[in-house]
C-alpha cells in the first residue's frame, strides 16, 4: 500500500494554531498566562481577574474589574425550567455528564447562540450553578440560589454548603491554576467545532465531554479513588508495584508537555502541605509517598505528577466529592475553552485532517439470503 504522508499519533508535536493566551515550557516546568508567569497570578490575583487577563489580553483596571466581576455575577440564575428539568435527572448521574447536558439544554433557551465573549461570561458564570444545584438535589438539599454580593469562588462553594469554609482563597487560586493550557484535548476538540462557526454552547459541550475522560481531567476524581483505595502509607508501595507491574497507568501522573514537574502540582502540593501542618488533610502522605516511587521508577520515561495528582486533596479538604473533582476543573477551563474559540475565529478555517485508509478495495456487492433488498 502506498502511504505518501505521515500519521502523527494523538497529533503529538503538531502546531494547530498560533494563539497569544499562554506559553508553556514543558522542559522547563513553566506556565505563563498572555505574559504572566503562574506563580504571579496564584499569589496576586483572583478568579474574576485573571479571566479578565484571558479573555481581553490585559490586565483589568478599576472599572474593567468591577464590569467583569458583576457581568459574572448577575448571570449566575438558570431558566425555572432547567432546574425542574434537573430536578428529573437519575439521581446515579455523573456530574460531568449532567454538566454536558445541562449546557446543551442552555442551548435551546437561549436566543444568541454566538461565540461572544458575552455569551462566554454568561456560561461562565452559569457552570458553578449548574454543578451546585446537582450536588443539592442529588443529596435531596434544598437549593442555595446565587448571591449577587459574592465572588465566583464563594459564591459557588456558598451555593454548595451554604457558607463559605475559611482557606476559601486556595479555591479561588485553584481555579487560576486550571484556567488554561494551551491545546490540550479538550480546547482542541472545542476548537474544531469551533471552527465550523457552531454555537458557544455546542463548543462548550464538545469540551466538556472531552474534559470528562480519565487520560485529560477526568484523571482528578481516579487519583482521590485511588487514594481511597490504598488506604493508609503502608499500602503504598504493594498497591504502586502492582500497577506498574501489570502496566497500568498509574493516573495523575504524565504529561504530553511537561517532562518534568507540572507547575501546577508543584502549587498545589506546597499550599497542602501548608494546611496539612495546620489541619486535618486527608492523604497527603499517602500522595507524597506514592509521588517517591512514580517518580523513582519512571526516571528515564519522565513521568512526573500533573496538576490532576494533587488538585483533589485540595477539594476533598473542601468536602467537595470526588465525582464533582472534574466539574470543577470545567468550572475554571471554560474561560480558555472560550478564549481559544473566539481567538481561533478571528482567523477561521474548518478543521478537516484526513486518515490513511487500509481497508479493501474493489469488492463487489454480493446478496445475502434472507437480508431483504433496499428499494
Ligand atoms: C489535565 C490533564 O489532562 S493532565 C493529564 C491527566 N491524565 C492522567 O493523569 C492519566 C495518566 N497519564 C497518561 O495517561 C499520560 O501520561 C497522558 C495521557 C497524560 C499523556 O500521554 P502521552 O503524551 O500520549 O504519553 P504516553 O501515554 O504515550 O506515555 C509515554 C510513555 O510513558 C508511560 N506513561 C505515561 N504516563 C504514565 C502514567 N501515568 N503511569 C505509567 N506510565 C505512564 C506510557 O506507558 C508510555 O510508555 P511506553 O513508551 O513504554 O509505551
Ligand atoms: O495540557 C494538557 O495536555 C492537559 C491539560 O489540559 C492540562 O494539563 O491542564
Amino acid at each position: 500500500m502506498d502511504i505518501d504522508f505521515d500519521v502523527k499519533h494523538g497529533l503529538e508535536g503538531v502546531a494547530v494554531a498560533i494563539s497569544s493566551i499562554s506559553y508553556i515550557d514543558g522542559e522547563k516546568g513553566k506556565l505563563v498566562y498572555r505574559g504572566f508567569e503562574i506563580e504571579d497570578l496564584v499569589e496576586n490575583s483572583h478568579f474574576e481577574e485573571t479571566a479578565y487577563l484571558i479573555w481581553f489580553s490585559s490586565l483589568p483596571n478599576e472599572n474593567e474589574i468591577d464590569f467583569i466581576t458583576s457581568m459574572l455575577a448577575k448571570k449566575r440564575t438558570l431558566p425555572k425550567k432547567i432546574i425542574e428539568m434537573m430536578k428529573s435527572f437519575p439521581k446515579n448521574a455523573h456530574p460531568m455528564g449532567v454538566l454536558r447536558s445541562v449546557v446543551s439544554l442552555l442551548g435551546m433557551y437561549s436566543k444568541k447562540d454566538s461565540s461572544t465573549l458575552e455569551n462566554a461570561i454568561n456560561l461562565t458564570a452559569k457552570i458553578p450553578t449548574i454543578i451546585a444545584y446537582w450536588y443539592r438535589i442529588k443529596n435531596n438539599l434544598p437549593l442555595i440560589p446565587p448571591k449577587e454580593s459574592l465572588k465566583h469562588s464563594e459564591n459557588f462553594l456558598y451555593m454548595m454548603f451554604g457558607e463559605i469554609p475559611k482557606h476559601s482563597d486556595l479555591f479561588d487560586k485553584a481555579l487560576i491554576l486550571h484556567l488554561e493550557q494551551g491545546m490540550n484535548a479538550s480546547t482542541f476538540a472545542s476548537t474544531v467545532t469551533a471552527s465550523t462557526l457552531s454555537d458557544i454552547y455546542s463548543i462548550i459541550t464538545t469540551a466538556i465531554g472531552t474534559l470528562k475522560g480519565p487520560l485529560h481531567g477526568g484523571a482528578n476524581e481516579k487519583v482521590l479513588n485511588m487514594f481511597k483505595e490504598i488506604k493508609s502509607v503502608e499500602n503504598v508501595e504493594p498497591y504502586i508495584y502492582t500497577l506498574i507491574s501489570n502496566k497500568e497507568k498509574i493516573m495523575g501522573f504524565g504529561h504530553r508537555i511537561y517532562k518534568t514537574y507540572d507547575p501546577r502540582a508543584k502549587i498545589l502540593k506546597h499550599w497542602i502541605k501548608d494546611l496539612f501542618l495546620k489541619d486535618n488533610v486527608e492523604y497527603f502522605e499517602i500522595a507524597l509517598k506514592v509521588e517517591e516511587i512514580v517518580i523513582k521508577e519512571f526516571k528515564e520515561k519522565k513521568i512526573f505528577p500533573n496538576v490532576d495528582f494533587y488538585s483533589g486533596i485540595l477539594y476533598n479538604y473542601f468536602n467537595i466529592p470526588s465525582e464533582f473533582f472534574t466539574t470543577i476543573f470545567a468550572m475554571a477551563r471554560i474561560v480558555g475553552w472560550t478564549a481559544h474559540a473566539m481567538e481561533y475565529r478571528k482567523n477561521n478555517r474548518i478543521f478537516r485532517p484526513r486518515s490513511i485508509y487500509n481497508g479493501p478495495k474493489g469488492l463487489k456487492y454480493k446478496e445475502v439470503k434472507g437480508v431483504e433488498k433496499n428499494g
